[in-house]
């Protein structure tokens, strides 16, 4: 997938929050958009989810709804529909078979996630904490058999032993040639060991382009190397 000189502009707003864009997404790895609070990344995932239309530039191999998995924050369930409801809607509308006797999600997790997953299952979504409620959504949605794979800060609000689980789980959908994943975070330190791709968005522009490594070089705290960018 690859932006082609996008740029978007809300309507009555002045100011473009991306211009013209290039970006050409990896195949087997995490693709990583890093920016500070307001520099675009969410208006970014929404014009790759063929929510928003660029105001100019193309999206080359865009994909349809059907295709696209698409974590977005902050959406409101029912506060009583269960973890097992949860992982039901997102996989009945894939129009994939749902056991509701096993938490089928739960095959490839250790034993510390299987727990919390059989925990989660007949738990309200109201009772659980905002991190347990965030990792099953994220562990539901990687069960979708898609092409993309959009999660807006996926790892936010979770604890770091789930967190490396989820981005683990993130790296291994990655892992398929015809799929692509992309996230976002604000938590720069978890992609050390994480086979990723790093895009950093500022000032609507695409100020870095590469490996976390090479982000890194100059400066081996990620968050001050982050600054040196965005301070340029
Ligand atoms: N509907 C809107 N109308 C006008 N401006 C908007 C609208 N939605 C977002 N913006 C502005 O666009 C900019 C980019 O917003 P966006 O949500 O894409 O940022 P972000 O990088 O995802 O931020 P964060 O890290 O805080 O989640 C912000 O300055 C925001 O105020």
């Amino acid at each position: 997938m690859e932006l082609i000189d996008v740029s978007y502009q809300y309507k009555k707003s002045n100011r473009q929050v991306l211009n013209q864009i290039n970006m050409k997404l990896k195949h087997d790895q995490l693709n990583v958009v890093l920016g500070l609070n307001g520099a675009g990344k969410t208006t970014l995932f929404n014009i790759m989810a063929g929510s928003f239309k660029p105001t100019s530039g193309t999206v080359k191999e865009a994909f349809t709804h059907e295709q696209i998995a698409y974590q977005v924050q902050g959406v409101p369930f029912l506060n009583q529909l269960k973890g097992k409801d949860l992982v039901r809607l997102f996989i009945k509308t894939a129009s994939q078979p749902f056991d509701p006797k096993s938490a089928v999600f739960a095959n490839n997790m250790n034993k510390r996630e299987r727990t919390l997953a059989e925990r989660l299952w007949e738990q309200p979504l109201g009772q659980m904490s905002l991190g347990e409620r965030r990792w099953l959504m994220v562990m539901a949605m990687c069960e979708l058999d898609r092409k993309l794979y959009i999660f807006d800060e996926p790892t936010s609000g979770v604890d770091p032993d789930s967190r490396l689980n989820v981005l683990h789980k993130l790296e291994s959908v990655a892992l398929n040639p015809n799929r692509y994943v992309v996230m976002s975070t604000h938590t720069l330190q978890e992609l050390e060991h994480v086979d990723c791709h790093i895009f950093l968005l500022h000032d609507g522009e695409v100020a870095f382009d590469g490996t976390y490594d090479e982000l890194t070089e100059s400066n081996k705290n990620p968050d001050e190397a982050f600054r040196q960018i965005v301070s340029l």
